[in-house]
């Protein structure tokens, strides 16, 4: 019998291509009984779909955070759950690093104005940026990508390292050439720019918020490309238009899309993407292919040479 493999959002395309070679492919949840294996890259898997998935081997996350899928409920009816991780590490990096150019220069407030002829000669004070070259980098969470980030920022702008981690002992960083500061205040404080690398989960649940703003250094630049949730929205609007932190890029949040109208995506000092982190050729590229790799094990599925 030919397997079912649910599969509701776009992979790249030579994975699709392996898939349809070896599976049925399946875009609804209106017959977990009937799945084999359920691929999760946007969509949710719930527990009703898991605890009716009883023929179910293997849910493949596209990606590496599992707020998607009930963990819980796959470990209690005996489903293993996979992941891509490492395969989009590089490509979240990178953007991390464009956003901390980008507000470092004012790119938003500096298109913007360019547009609406709103500069009529060069030089002014408040097209005047700041350099990453020598500043304080603050990591929260020390983990692939966030180690890939420290990587571009010390090769190409000498940074000084910093990380909040409370799981990564002070030999482990150490190890890794970040000074461990011990709490998320003591970090913003400290620090000229802060990327987060966190999963969501309850402990990093509005991780930023008004009470931590409040400690900032003024000069600070924020960067979230980790899950929308761990930044208290509110609180960055307030630290934005109060000059609590400098600037802000985002490439996640709590409610995905948000609103045209929402707050912050007026604001000259924030930059917004909507969760395209991982969305890179070469990444795609490697999670699809790995999503496939682990269904067709998970499956015993021999591909032809
Ligand atoms: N924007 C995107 O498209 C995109 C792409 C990939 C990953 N992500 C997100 O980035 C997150 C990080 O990915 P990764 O591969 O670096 O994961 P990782 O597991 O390698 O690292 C996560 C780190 O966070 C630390 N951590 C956990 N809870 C913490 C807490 N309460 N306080 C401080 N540190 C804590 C862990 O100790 C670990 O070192 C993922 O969980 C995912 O949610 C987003
Ligand atoms: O956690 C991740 O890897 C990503 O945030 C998310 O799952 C989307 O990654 P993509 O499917 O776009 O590679």
């Amino acid at each position: 019998m030919i397997p079912n493999v649910y599969l509701h959002d776009h992979i790249c395309d030579s994975a699709v291509a392996r898939l349809r070679r070896h599976v049925n492919l399946v875009d609804n949840f209106d017959h977990p009984e009937e799945l084999d294996a359920i691929i999760v890259r946007q969509q949710y898997c719930p527990r009703e779909v898991i605890s009716r998935a009883k023929r179910c081997r293997l849910i493949q996350m596209h990606g590496v955070g599992l707020d998607r899928i009930d963990v819980e409920a796959a470990k209690e009816y005996g489903i293993s759950v996979k992941r891509t991780k490492g395969g989009n590490a590089q490509s979240v990096a990178e953007l991390a690093i464009g956003f901390m150019l980008a507000m470092a220069r004012k790119m938003k407030f500096l298109d913007r104005g360019l547009q609406a002829g709103k500069f009529q000669t060069f030089g002014l004070p408040e097209t005047v940026g700041l350099e990453l070259s020598g500043k304080k980098l603050g990591l929260v969470g020390g983990g692939q990508i966030a180690q890939l980030v420290a990587d571009i920022a010390r090769a190409a702008f000498h940074c000084k390292l910093f990380v909040y981690d409370p799981f990564l002992s002070a030999e482990a960083c150490k190890k890794l050439g970040f000074q461990k500061v011990e709490t998320v205040e003591a970090l913003v404080a400290a620090v000229d720019f802060v990327s987060i690398h966190v999963p969501l989960t309850e402990s990093t649940k509005h991780m930023f918020n008004a009470a931590v703003f409040a400690k900032a250094n003024p000069d600070l630049i924020l960067v979230n490309t980790s899950r929308g949730g761990v930044v208290d929205e509110e609180a960055l609007y307030q630290a934005l238009t109060t000059g609590q932190i400098l600037a802000a890029g985002m490439d996640v949040f709590e409610q995905q899309p948000p609103r045209p109208d929402h707050p912050l995506l007026s604001l000259d000092n924030f930059i917004g993407t909507l969760h395209v982190g991982g969305s890179t050729r070469e990444a795609l590229e490697r999670n699809g292919n790995t999503v496939v790799d682990n269904v067709f094990a998970a499956l015993h599925i021999k591909e032809e040479e």
